[in-house]
């Protein structure tokens, strides 16, 4: 059994948890998270979302198979999925009686120290008050994470930048992937799932590859660079998979699923 601090946790999920292959929402996942989480809150848990997927709703209330070239219509799918993301997540919480709030940030706001100060209070207010912020990068204005030429950051890194910055003990990473392997399982059918790294080093980079799924960006660098962020504050961080939700009850009860990141 894993011995873990969990009073403050933070869930990212990804896209590829949220929207299925052939482009439809994932409703069962949502209303599995919003159930788990909610089941978190009356347990007296802190318990923050950062959830990707405002790309992929978008695509699919728009009715587009592709995503668009262009950066401006790929900012314009974000924004018409986001509403239609947080009012599916408000609609489901709603039936486990969990109050939400949004947050759309971007990743440098923790650097200027009024917008810092800012955000925090905004996260302590809602907290304080039991609802349960779900954040995402804000799309209209990070415009890198949207370019999958390039990547250097994403939802998995500001989930553990807004983790680190509420002082969170625990960043619960689901993904599309059973953890953290030797090696990319999307090519590598001998690859094996490491049920636990303790450090992040140049090593560990060299085992991790791209995004597997066609609406996923970051990959596993972005979630390599994730845990080394938390293992830097003392924090950790599981990344495990999250096509059932419910697999969070697993570990936080100590269960060996997915790879423990510290
Ligand atoms: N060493 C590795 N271990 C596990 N998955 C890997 C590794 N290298 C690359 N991957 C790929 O990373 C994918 C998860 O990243 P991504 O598609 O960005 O997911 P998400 O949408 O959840 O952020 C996996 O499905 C897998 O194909
Ligand atoms: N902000 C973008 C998500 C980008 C992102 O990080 O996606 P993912 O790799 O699925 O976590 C969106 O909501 O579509």
């Amino acid at each position: 059994m894993r011995k873990l601090k969990a009073k403050r946790v933070v869930i990212k999920v990804g896209t590829s948890t949220l929207v299925y292959p052939d482009g439809s929402i994932n409703l069962r996942a949502i209303d599995q998270l919003a159930f788990v989480i909610s089941a978190m809150r009356h347990r007296g848990r802190e318990v923050v979302l950062v959830s990707s997927g405002a790309i992929g709703v978008g695509l699919n209330y728009m009715g587009l198979k592709q995503r668009p070239k262009a950066i401006p219509e790929q900012q314009a799918v974000a924004a018409i999925g986001q509403t239609e993301l947080i009012s599916i997540y408000k609609e489901r919480f709603a039936v486990y009686e969990q109050k939400i709030g949004q947050l759309l940030l971007t990743r440098d706001i923790f650097v200027y120290p009024k917008s810092h100060h800012n955000v925090l209070n905004t996260f302590d207010a809602l907290l304080a008050q039991n609802i349960v912020p779900i954040v995402n990068e804000n799309d209209t204005v990070a415009v890198d994470e949207l370019d999958h030429e390039t990547k250097f950051g994403d939802n998995d890194q500001l989930s553990a930048i807004v983790a680190t910055n509420i002082g969170a003990d625990l960043l619960i990473m689901l993904s599309d992937i059973d953890g953290f392997y030797d090696g990319n399982p999307n090519g590598d059918a001998k690859a094996n799932l490491l049920p636990h790294i303790e450090t992040v080093n140049q090593h560990t980079y060299e085992l991790a590859g791209g995004s597997g799924s066609r609406f996923g960006t970051g990959g596993m660098v972005t979630k390599l660079k994730a845990a080394e962020r938390m293992l830097n504050a003392d924090g950790q961080m599981i990344l495990a998979n999250g096509e059932d939700p419910s697999i969070i009850f697993q570990i936080l009860a100590g269960e060996p699923v997915g790879t423990l990141f510290g």
